[in-house]
């Protein structure tokens, strides 16, 4: 079954100065037990799928199709007010506009810990390899992959059915990188429906860590399929996710 499901999504952005379809008519499933990566050229609206899924479309966002969590159709603020952050999570690209700039990071890991009961705050740090040795400090006193680890270790403390995670790695060394992916995998494997959003196509057939990939152009979704059908096609564009450096 799938977890989350966007039919036929349309995003029009208009900030009164400029306007623009952001995200056309996409269909995509986020199936439980699963990692689906989500690839596309920058600016293809990658992240307006990930907002759009978890209730945290800009306010200059407008949309008509539907949103459906565990088989139901989202359609008003109060529904996602109640999912956000319970059963739907989300590490946004930014890691720090996931925390309260007013507060260690540790203090805010404490309190999701007390309101949810669900993993440990030393369960999940472990798990999003966040080093605990910086949990007194505040936000923006982290580094950018510190602070995305944190976001990741916020978003688990829930126990979310829906995972969805902007760029696990970009900010991380290789082997910190790496040791997120397991984790995302050990997640969806016990269950989950986790969407993640990277560019990193080599990164993904040499570990085989995703099951599914979607690929996403100018707002539409292109191509859907296994993790082992999608990189074999002969798709320029899609070839060109999958392509190393120098080759
Ligand atoms: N808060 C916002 N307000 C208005 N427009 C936005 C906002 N966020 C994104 N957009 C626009 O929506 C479009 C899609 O952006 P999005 O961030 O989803 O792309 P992306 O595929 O995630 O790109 P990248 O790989 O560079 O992160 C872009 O044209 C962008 O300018």
């Amino acid at each position: 079954m799938s977890m989350a499901e966007l039919v036929g999504l349309t995003v029009h952005v208009d900030t009164g100065r400029w306007s623009e379809t952001v995200l056309e008519a996409v269909d995509l499933v986020v199936p439980e037990g699963q990692i689906t990566a989500l690839l596309g050229e920058s600016g293809c609206g990658k992240s307006m799928v990930a907002a759009a899924l978890t209730g945290s479309l800009p306010a200059v966002a407008h949309s008509t199709g539907e949103v459906r969590i565990d088989g139901a159709a989202v359609r008003d603020r109060r529904a996602w007010q109640q999912l956000r952050g319970n059963t739907v999570g989300l590490v946004p690209q930014s890691g720090v506009t996931a925390f309260a700039a007013d507060k260690t990071v540790g203090a805010q890991l404490d309190e999701l810990h007390r309101r949810h009961q669900a993993w440990s705050v030393e369960d999940a740090c472990a798990a999003a390899q966040y080093p605990t040795d910086v949990f007194d400090l505040y936000p923006h006193q982290h580094s950018s992959g510190q602070i995305q680890r944190a976001a990741l270790a916020a978003a688990l403390l829930p126990a979310p059915d829906l995972l969805v995670v902007d760029e696990p790695s970009a900010s991380l060394d290789p082997d910190t990188g790496y040791e997120v992916w397991v984790s995302l995998r050990k997640y969806a494997t016990a269950g989950a429906a986790v969407l993640t959003i990277t560019h990193d196509g080599p990164f993904l057939i040499d570990t085989r860590v995703a099951d599914r990939m979607v690929v996403m152009r100018d707002g539409r979704v292109v191509v859907t399929g296994s993790a082992t059908e999608v990189p074999a096609l002969a798709d320029p564009y899609v070839q060109g996710f999958f392509r190393r450096v120098g080759e």
